[in-house]
């Protein structure tokens, strides 16, 4: 019972922050990105919603997963690709663990590929979190996602454990390997807090066959936060 109001709870903070941010930053003529996941379906809902009810007109978005697109396209909001417009004035999307210099960690559904390469194109990325994804440090409540290619993917996996973590190869719901959009495996990565993420995101960056990685540095301009007492709004500490 609790647990069924704790989840409605935590829907409910969700789509505050992904309301809160679509509102405070969307704006006619944008060309905007959105996130992946169930907070960011939200934000996707929300720009449907303003859409159809006129305060948001010439908007078009590019989505960073098959998953995002298919909703969007369902919800009648017009698409683009980074091949039309390679500039995204601001990105909207979720993450799974916020440290205090914003700096996160991301692809718990997968996307983290696209959703990186989205945010590095945008001039601003709103991170919409509910208060839960708080964390003191990176690697603290989350495994990092690696997203490595098929092909020698168990050398990958020696030397993901070479660098201290334990990993596990995500799985579908059928209990098959993940595959993301570009087809490519997931490595879920228990380091325990992550005392340099800087160093460790370079290790990482300079291994063939690591297509990505779900730390996300430097990136996050502005965080919304929804908790207990109501929604919170802060930029990247200088
Ligand atoms: O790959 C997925 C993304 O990085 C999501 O934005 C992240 O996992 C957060 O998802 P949710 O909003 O469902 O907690």
């Amino acid at each position: 019972m609790s647990s069924h109001s704790d989840a409605n709870d935590t829907a409910r903070l969700k789509r505050e922050a992904a309301t809160w941010a679509v509102d405070a930053f969307f704006r006619s003529s944008m060309v905007v990105g959105l996130g992946t996941g169930s907070t960011a379906a939200f934000a996707v809902q929300r720009l449907a919603e303003s859409r159809a009810q006129g305060r948001l007109v010439d908007v078009r978005a590019v989505p960073t997963s098959r998953e995002t697109e298919a909703l969007a396209r369902g919800l009648g909001v017009p698409l683009t690709t980074l091949d039309e417009d390679p500039v995204v004035d601001v990105t909207v999307d979720g993450a799974d663990e916020v440290a205090p210099d914003l700096s996160l960690i991301k692809g718990g559904g997968g996307a983290l590929l696209r959703e990186k390469i989205v945010a590095q194109a945008s001039r601003r990325l709103v991170i919409i979190v509910d208060a839960g994804k708080l964390s003191p440090r990176l690697g603290t409540r989350w495994p990092l996602p690696v997203e490595v290619l098929p092909f020698g993917w168990r050398s990958q996996s020696l030397f993901l454990e070479s660098l201290g973590a334990s990993v596990a190869v995500r799985r579908d719901e059928r209990g098959e390997p993940f595959l993301t959009d570009q087809g490519n495996l997931v490595l879920d990565c228990d380091f325990g807090p992550i005392d340099h993420p800087e160093e460790l995101a370079a290790r990482l960056g300079s291994r063939a066959g690591v297509v990505g990685h779900g730390l996300f540095l430097g990136l996050t301009t502005d965080l919304v936060v929804a908790g207990s007492n109501g929604v919170e709004h802060r930029t990247r500490p200088t």
